[in-house]
């Protein structure tokens, strides 16, 4: 998943390290390059970093210094026009885990919400209104889980993007939503977007994803290119389960948290085959 030199954009993570406070290191010498125009799967066992490495894209954790992390040749921390500018839009949409959803609360319509945002084509709300099936008059803090995240997602695709970061966005959408909400950022993504969708759920990605990026343990265990048909690319994701599940009897790294007794017997199941199966 290399960038060729002098591309605009994308994303390039080198020598990352990171841990909580109190905790053992959750990245060790971290690299992952995602080429521009890419739509790359985040994939991993729970607790695997894959949120943790959203957050640190997005900015919301300081890591090491300005050349670590850079998103659209900037560095994720560092550089506030990445979020706060319109020249660089970078969105971010969150899984109900981490945003808590308190915003979305109170007592207010989904239309005062959507059409709060300023400066959107009007084209592309009706669309993502549309597409989401949201009711306008919503009330925000009446509405179910599921169509709260719709409004919550509509609001993060209002405006185009160039990296899109999307964390298990689609667990409380049905399926026909979920394969209509990716087509759409498929569709609508300008030239050259990059996406990173952390996910569990693989149905209907095959085609979608253009790369997979496994993560065990806080690392990096395998990066590929998806091929074109739907068939290859099955392959690929299946391949990429193949080459990392041996990997998990591997003594960690210098450095890396002790693994548990219980995780290093021989006959404890792997949770990471679990998702090609
Ligand atoms: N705020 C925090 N403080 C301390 N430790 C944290 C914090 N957030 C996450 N962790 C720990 O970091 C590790 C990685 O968590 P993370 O949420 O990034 O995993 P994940 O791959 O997204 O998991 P899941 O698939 O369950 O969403 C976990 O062991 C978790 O307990």
């Amino acid at each position: 998943m290399k960038t060729n030199s002098g591309d605009a954009g994308g994303i390039q993570v080198s020598g990352m390290q990171f841990s909580y406070d109190g905790q053992p290191p959750l990245f060790v010498q971290f690299d992952l390059e995602v080429t521009p125009g890419s739509r790359c799967l985040l994939i991993g066992a729970n607790g695997s970093g894959k949120t943790t490495l959203l957050k640190i894209l997005a900015g919301k954790h300081m890591v090491g210094g300005r050349d670590v992390v850079r998103v659209l040749n900037c560095s994720a921390f560092h550089d506030t026009q990445l979020i706060c500018g319109g020249d660089l839009p970078t969105s971010v949409v969150r899984g109900i885990k981490q945003l808590g959803d308190v915003p979305l609360q109170g007592d207010f319509s989904a239309e005062h919400m959507i059409f709060g945002v300023e400066g959107v084509d009007p084209t592309r709300r009706e669309k993502l209104i549309d597409l989401l099936d949201i009711d306008l008059q919503w009330r925000m803090h009446k509405v179910s889980d599921g169509q709260r995240r719709r409004v919550q997602i509509c609001m993060g695709l209002l405006h185009p993007f160039k990296v899109l970061l999307l964390d298990e966005i689609t667990v409380d959408l049905d399926v026909v939503t979920r394969m209509d909400l990716l087509d759409f950022s498929r569709r609508n993504a300008t030239r050259g977007a990059t996406i990173v969708y952390a996910t569990h759920i693989f149905d209907g990605l095959e085609t979608w994803a253009t790369h997979a990026a496994y993560i065990q343990d806080g690392e990096l265990r395998r990066s590929e290119r998806s091929r074109s048909s739907r068939d290859e690319g099955r392959q690929e994701l299946a391949l990429c389960g193949r080459v990392v599940a041996p990997r998990r009897d591997q003594a960690p790294p210098e450095g890396r948290r002790r693994l548990h007794p219980f995780r290093q017997l021989p006959f404890r199941s792997s949770r990471h085959m679990a998702y090609f199966r």
